[in-house]
C-alpha cells in the first residue's frame, strides 16, 4: 500500500471567546486536514494544528512521504525528522516549550494517524484494533468549562452565554451536562485572581456533588500561590493541572499539596519524563497524540507511564471530528488511561469536516466509531466551506494574547501572574 498522493488542507471554524491565561480565543480556530491516498485508492485522514509555521512543515513533509508504504511509519518518521529542521513554537504558549523533537512529533502525527486509518480500512478493522484492541467500548470525556464573554466584541452573543463568575460557570456546566451527559468537569483557570477561581470550584462542588473536578490555570500561579490554592481546595479536586511553571516548580508544589498534579505543559516530550519522574513533579500526564508523535508513540508513552506509576488523562485544543475519532481510538486501547479525557468538541457546536453520525456523546462518553479505520468519513462540502473560511478569515496562527490586547491593551500573559 504505497502512498501516491497527500492532500493538505487548512481550515477555519468559528470559535467562541474562551478566556485563558494567554488571553482569549480568536473568532476563528484553525486546523489542517491531511488526506493520504494509496495506489489501491484507499484514503486515510489525519488532523493537526493550522498555524502557518506548522502548516508549512506539514506541506513540506507531505512531498517527502509520497512513495512510502503505509506500514513503514519508522521510515516515515525518519523522513519527517530530516525535513522538519528547527523547532516551531506555538504562539499561545499553552502546551509547554518548543523543542525540535516535539516539532517532529507534531508534524509526524497526522500522517501516522492517516496511515492507521488506511491500514484499518484495508484489514477491515477499527484503528483501536491496530493499537491492541479495546479495553473500553466508549471513552469518557469531561465537560471542559471556560470563563467567557457573551460573544466576540462587536458580534452577536453566542448561544453559550457569558460566564465570568461562579454562577455563570455553574450554568455552563449544567448546559454541557444536559447536552452531553458529562460525568466529570474541568475548569480552565488562570483567568481571574485565584480566590475567584477557588469560589468557582466550590460552587461546582456544591452544585454537582460527587462529580470529579479539575482546575487548570496553565501555570499562572507562583509556587506559594499554588500551594495555598491546593490546600484550600483539599477534598474538592480530582487533580490540579499545571498550577505553576516547569518541572522543579511543579515538584515543590506536588510535595506540599494534598491532591495529585497533572500536566500538559511541563512534560510535553519523552525527554521530560525522566526528570519529572525523578523529581516527583506529576501524578497524571495528559497525553495528546497531536504532539506526542501519533497514536502508536502515545501508546508507548502510556505504557512507560504505567511502569512508573503515572496516571493518564488526555489533553485537547480546539479540534474537529478526525481528531476526536483518533483520540477515542487511542483512549479506548489504553488500559491505564483512567481519567476522563479533555475535548473542546462542544464548543464547535456541530461544525465539522466529518459526516455526521459516526461520533456522538452518550452519558459524557464517545462510543468507539463502528466503521473500519478511524470510522469517520470526510464531508467534502464541509471541507470546502471551511477551507474558504480559512482563506477569508485573516487568522494565520493562533494568538490569544494579541487578540486580548485589542480589548485590554495592558493585558499580560506573564507566567506566573499571581
Ligand atoms: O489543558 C490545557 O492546558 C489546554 O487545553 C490548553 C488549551 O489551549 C486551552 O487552554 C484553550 O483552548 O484555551
Ligand atoms: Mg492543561
Amino acid at each position: 500500500m504505497i502512498i501516491r498522493q497527500i492532500h493538505v488542507t487548512p481550515v477555519a471554524f468559528k470559535d467562541p471567546p474562551l478566556l485563558n491565561a494567554a488571553g482569549v480565543h480568536e473568532p476563528w480556530a484553525l486546523r489542517t486536514i491531511v488526506e493520504l491516498v494509496t495506489d489501491e485508492g484507499l484514503t486515510g485522514l489525519g488532523e493537526t494544528y493550522g498555524d502557518l509555521g506548522h502548516l508549512s512543515k506539514v506541506r513540506e513533509c507531505a512531498q517527502a512521504l509520497v512513495g512510502l508504504d503505509v506500514h513503514h511509519t519508522n521510515q516515515m518518521y525518519a523522513r519527517v525528522a530530516a525535513t522538519v529542521g528547527d523547532a516551531v513554537s506555538d504562539l499561545h504558549g499553552l502546551t509547554g516549550v518548543a523543542t525540535k523533537e516535539k516539532s517532529i512529533d507534531r508534524v509526524f502525527s497526522p500522517f501516522e494517524v492517516a496511515c492507521l486509518d488506511i491500514r484499518g480500512k484495508a484489514a477491515g478493522v477499527p484503528v483501536v484494533d491496530l493499537l491492541g484492541g479495546r479495553v473500553r467500548d466508549a471513552v469518557p470525556y469531561s465537560a471542559y468549562l471556560f470563563y467567557k464573554w457573551a460573544g466576540h466584541p462587536g458580534q452577536e452573543p453566542d448561544r453559550f452565554g457569558e460566564a465570568l463568575d461562579p454562577a455563570g460557570i455553574v450554568e455552563q456546566a449544567a448546559l454541557f451536562i444536559k447536552e452531553h451527559g458529562f460525568t466529570s468537569i474541568k475548569l480552565k483557570g488562570g483567568v481571574f485572581p485565584p480566590d475567584e477561581e477557588i469560589e468557582a470550584i466550590r460552587a461546582l462542588h456544591e452544585a454537582f456533588p460527587g462529580v470529579p473536578l479539575r482546575l487548570d490555570p496553565n501555570a499562572a500561579w507562583s509556587i506559594e500561590t499554588s500551594v495555598r490554592v491546593g490546600r484550600e481546595l483539599e477534598g474538592a479536586l480530582e487533580y490540579l493541572e499545571d498550577p505553576t511553571p516547569d518541572i522543579p516548580g511543579m515538584a515543590e508544589v506536588a510535595a506540599r499539596v494534598p491532591m495529585p498534579l497533572a500536566t500538559n505543559m511541563c512534560v510535553v516530550t519523552p525527554e521530560h519524563l525522566p526528570e519529572a519522574i525523578a523529581a516527583g513533579a506529576i501524578d497524571v500526564l495528559l497525553l495528546d497524540h497531536h504532539y506526542w508523535g501519533g497514536l502508536q508513540r502515545s501508546a508507548q508513552v502510556a505504557a512507560l507511564c504505567g511502569t512508573f506509576g503515572l496516571e493518564l488523562s488526555m489533553h485537547s485544543n480546539s479540534h474537529l471530528g478526525i481528531s476526536l475519532a483518533a483520540m477515542t481510538h487511542l483512549a479506548a486501547a489504553t488500559p491505564n488511561l483512567t481519567h476522563a479525557c479533555d475535548t473542546h468538541t462542544p464548543w464547535q457546536d456541530g461544525q465539522d469536516v466529518v459526516a455526521p453520525g459516526a461520533l456522538r456523546f452518550e452519558g459524557g462518553a464517545v462510543p468507539v466509531p463502528s466503521g473500519t479505520g478511524l470510522g469517520v468519513e470526510l464531508d467534502r462540502d464541509a471541507l470546502a466551506v471551511m477551507h474558504e473560511q480559512y482563506r477569508k478569515c485573516g487568522v494565520t496562527a493562533r494568538d490569544d494574547t494579541t487578540y486580548m490586547r485589542r480589548f485590554q491593551p495592558g493585558f499580560t500573559a506573564r507566567r506566573p501572574r499571581w
